[in-house]
C-alpha cells in the first residue's frame, strides 16, 4: 500500500531517487537513497573528517544563532551528503560554533511577510534536514553545547544520540571561563502561536512517550539538560563534575576539528561526543544500519508521503493574519530581549 504512495507524492526534486523498491530493501542504500543534490554556500558549516577514527564533524556556523535559514537548511545536506560519500566515514558529530546555541530553531525571520516562491523551498529544506539526518547510513551524535529550541530540538532528535551540557558556574565550555549558562531543549512553538508539525511532534513522541510529549507540546516545554535527561529527550548530560577528560581524545579532535572550532577540543560535551561517536564507527555498519531501519523507515515513510501536503498545509498556515501577528510580536520580543543585554 505504502509503495506507490510513496513514489507519488515523494518531492520531485529533491527524492527523485528515492524509488519504493529502495525502501523495501535492507541495506546501506535505502538511507543512501535519501540524499539530496542541493548545493549551498559551504561556509555556513564546517566540517572535517578524522579518517582513522571513522568519525566527521559537521558544526553550524551560522551566527548569531545558528537559526535554520533556507540556506543553512542546504548546506546541513551538502554537507552531510560530501560526508556520506566516505566510506570510511561511520560516525557524525553535530555540532554548533556557538558555544553557547546549537541551533535557535527555524529563522523567524522566514517565516514574516514570506515570499510566495521562497517559503515552500525553505519549508521543504527543513524536511529535507530532517530525512537526511534520520535516514542517514551514518551514526549522528548531537554534541548540544547550548540552547535547542524547536526545530533546533528537532535536529537533535533526528540525530543517533544526544550529549547535552548541563551548565554551571565558570563553566569551560569551549576551554574558557564563562558566566553561567544553562542551554533548555524542547519543541515551544506554541510558545510562539504555532504548533509543531505533525512529524516534528510525532518525533517527539516516538523520543520521550505519548503523554510527556503530549503534554509538553501542549505547553511548549523547554527543558534545563537534568529534566530532558529524565524525560529521556537527551542521552546523556555533561558536568565538569561528571567526566573527565583523556588526553587521547583531546587529540584526537585536534585532529577532527576545523581550525576555528579547534579550541572546542577542550569542551567536555565534545569529548564525549567524540567517544560514543568512536562506538557506534567499531559497530559492524551493515548491523547498525539494520538496526536503524527497524526504528525509522516507518515513519520515514509516512513523513514523506505527507511532504507535500505538509508544506501546503504549512504555508497556508504560517500566511494567516493571526499567525503573522503573533509571529511579529515574537520576533520584537526576541529583539528586545536582546539589545536589552
Ligand atoms: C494542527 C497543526 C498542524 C500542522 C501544523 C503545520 C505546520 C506548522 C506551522 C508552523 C510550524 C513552524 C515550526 C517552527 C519551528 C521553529 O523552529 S520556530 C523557531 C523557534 N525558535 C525560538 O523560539 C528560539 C528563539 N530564540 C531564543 O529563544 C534565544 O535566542 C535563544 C534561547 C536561542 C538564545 O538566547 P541568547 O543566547 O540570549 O541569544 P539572543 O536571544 O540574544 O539571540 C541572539 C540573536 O539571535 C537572534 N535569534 C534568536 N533566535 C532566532 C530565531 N529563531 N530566528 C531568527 N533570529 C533569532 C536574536 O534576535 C538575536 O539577534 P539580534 O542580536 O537581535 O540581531
Amino acid at each position: 500500500m505504502a509503495a506507490p504512495l510513496l513514489s507519488s507524492l515523494c518531492c520531485r526534486h529533491s527524492l527523485r531517487h528515492c524509488s519504493p523498491r529502495r525502501f523495501a530493501r535492507n541495506d546501506l542504500s535505502f538511507f543512501r537513497s535519501l540524499s539530496t543534490s542541493i548545493s549551498s554556500e559551504k561556509s555556513l558549516v564546517l566540517s572535517h573528517v578524522n579518517e582513522d577514527a571513522g568519525v566527521a564533524i559537521l558544526a553550524m556556523n551560522r551566527p548569531p544563532a545558528n537559526s535554520l535559514s533556507l540556506e543553512l537548511n542546504e548546506a546541513i545536506c551538502t554537507s552531510l551528503k560530501e560526508i556520506d560519500t566516505n566510506p570510511k566515514i561511520q560516525s557524525v558529530i553535530l555540532a554548533s560554533t556557538n558555544p553557547t546555541i546549537f541551533s535557535a530553531g527555524l529563522d523567524v525571520t522566514e517565516l514574516i511577510s514570506p515570499d510566495d516562491q521562497r517559503l515552500p523551498k525553505f519549508w521543504n529544506s527543513l524536511q529535507q534536514v530532517y530525512i537526511d539526518l534520520y535516514g542517514s547510513r551514518l551514526a549522528i551524535i548531537a554534541a548540544i553545547q547550548g540552547h535547542a529550541p524547536a526545530a533546533g530540538c528537532m535536529l537533535a532528535m533526528a540525530c543517533d544520540y544526544r550529549i547535552m551540557y548541563g551548565g554551571g558556574e565558570g563553566s569551560t565550555v569551549d576551554g574558557r571561563k564563562r558566566k553561567s549558562h544553562i542551554p533548555t531543549i524542547g519543541l515551544n512553538e506554541t510558545q510562539l502561536g504555532i504548533a509543531a508539525p505533525p512529524w516534528m511532534g510525532q518525533l517527539l513522541v516516538r523520543t520521550i512517550g505519548f503523554r510527556p510529549a503530549e503534554r509538553a507540546l501542549a505547553l511548549g516545554t523547554l527543558f534545563p539538560p537534568m529534566e530532558a535527561l529524565i524525560e529521556g529527550l537527551v542521552d546523556d548530560v555533561i558536568t565538569e563534575e561528571s567526566f573527565s577528560p583523556s588526553a587521547d581524545t583531546i587529540h584526537a579532535l585536534e585532529k577532527l576539528l576545523p581550525d576555528p572550532i579547534r579550541n572546542q577540543a577542550l569542551s567536555l560535551v565534545m569529548q564525549k561526543a567524540f567517544q560514543e561517536a568512536e562506538l557506534y564507527a567499531k559497530i559492524s555498519p551493515q548491523a547498525r544500519v539494520a538496526s536503524k531501519l527497524v526504528t525509522r523507515s516507518e515513519s520515514l515513510k509516512d513523513m514523506i508521503a505527507s511532504r507535500e501536503a505538509d508544506t501546503e498545509y504549512f504555508c497556508s498556515f504560517i500566511c494567516q493574519d493571526t499567525v503573522q501577528k503573533n509571529l511579529k510580536k515574537y520576533v520584537e520580543a526576541l529583539k528586545k530581549k536582546s539589545k536589552s543585554k
